[in-house]
């Protein structure tokens, strides 16, 4: 019988998906062994990811695994991959995408966030979710809360905020989904490029036969389609998740869809682009969308955000 070594970030979310991905590997009739860790990303909680500085806080530690070959695969949150993966590694499989919007979770569900005679604290430390509620929502005030799910949810308890704006995904898997008090509509508040999808991370040495099995077992073409098309547009902005970018492909019938965007900051200026093509074509038409953003004013705005991040 084969076995997949399967390294993993300790998070009850990480453990899910692993968990997850090790069930659908089994009902294969293959064995598993997770090796779970602590990253610098789940350490350092006093400092914003953006600020941290250094690329791949959450992945390092768990390249350095596969690339010794102690672990075969690495199970990641595809939005939290950098879009350029460091030489040596690539991603070999996406599974099933869950539903991919943002939502509001808060224990009060009174929380409107439209109303703005009231005050709102909303927790999160996603720039893009600070300049889109900026956009759309001025009068909601953002407040910086890192941490896992429920590290942030406690914090909501003892008063940090009133709300928590997450990824649908995640709060589904945690389990949270009764706190939902609104999901936002994926076409204004378009998602991370790769949110709710499980992404599965290989070392380029890994053995092609198990390479081949494991991609057999886990990988959904649909929705790999529209993460090649998202990740290339990230790639073209040289982006990771410390810039307010967003793209979110589809997939009807043989026509792919990518919807791309780019926002300043403070949420003032959104740049959007729409782009469609075929599955073939998903890598070219994140790279056509990226440069359509980067020449129509998002190389100068990429260069504010990055001079207001220093
Ligand atoms: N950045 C943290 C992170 N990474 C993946 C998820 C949720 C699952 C997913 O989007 O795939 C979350 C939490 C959140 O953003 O609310």
């Amino acid at each position: 019988m084969i076995e997949i070594a399967i390294g993993t970030r300790k998070s009850k979310l990480a453990m899910w998906q692993t968990n997850t991905v090790a069930g659908m590997l089994e009902a294969e009739g293959m064995s598993t062994r997770i090796s779970s860790m602590e990253t610098i990303g789940d350490k350092v909680l006093d400092t914003s990811i953006a600020k941290i500085g250094s690329k791949g806080v959450f992945t390092e530690e768990l390249e350095a695994q596969l690339a010794s070959g102690e672990t075969d695969i690495a199970v990641h949150s595809a939005k939290d991959m950098q879009s350029r993966l460091p030489e040596g590694f690539e991603l070999i499989a996406f599974t099933d995408r869950e539903k991919v919007n943002d939502v509001l979770v808060s224990d009060d569900p009174t929380i409107n966030i439209g109303d703005s005679s009231r005050k709102l604290r909303i927790g999160t430390s996603s720039v893009r979710r600070v300049a889109l509620l900026n956009h759309f929502y001025p009068h909601v005030e953002t407040v910086e809360m890192r941490g896992n799910l429920q590290t942030r949810i406690r914090k909501m308890r003892e008063g940090d905020c009133d709300a928590l704006m997450l990824a649908y995904a995640g709060v589904k898997r945690m389990e949270y989904e009764d706190l939902i008090v609104k999901i936002f509509s994926e076409e204004e508040f378009i998602p991370p490029v790769g949110q709710g999808c499980i992404g599965i991370e290989a070392a380029t040495t890994l053995d092609p036969e198990k390479r081949k099995k494991i991609r057999k077992c886990l990988n959904n073409a649909e929705s790999e389609a529209c993460l090649l098309a998202e990740r290339a547009y990230l790639k073209q902005l040289e982006g990771g998740c410390s810039i307010p970018a967003f793209g979110l492909a589809k997939l009807d019938g043989d026509t792919l869809t990518l919807k791309v965007g780019l926002a300043s900051l403070d949420g003032s200026k959104i740049l959007q682009k729409v782009v469609t093509g075929t599955v073939a074509e998903a890598e070219t038409m994140g790279k056509e969308a990226g440069d359509y953003i980067l020449d129509n004013g998002g190389r100068e705005m990429l260069a504010e955000i990055r001079r207001q991040q220093k």
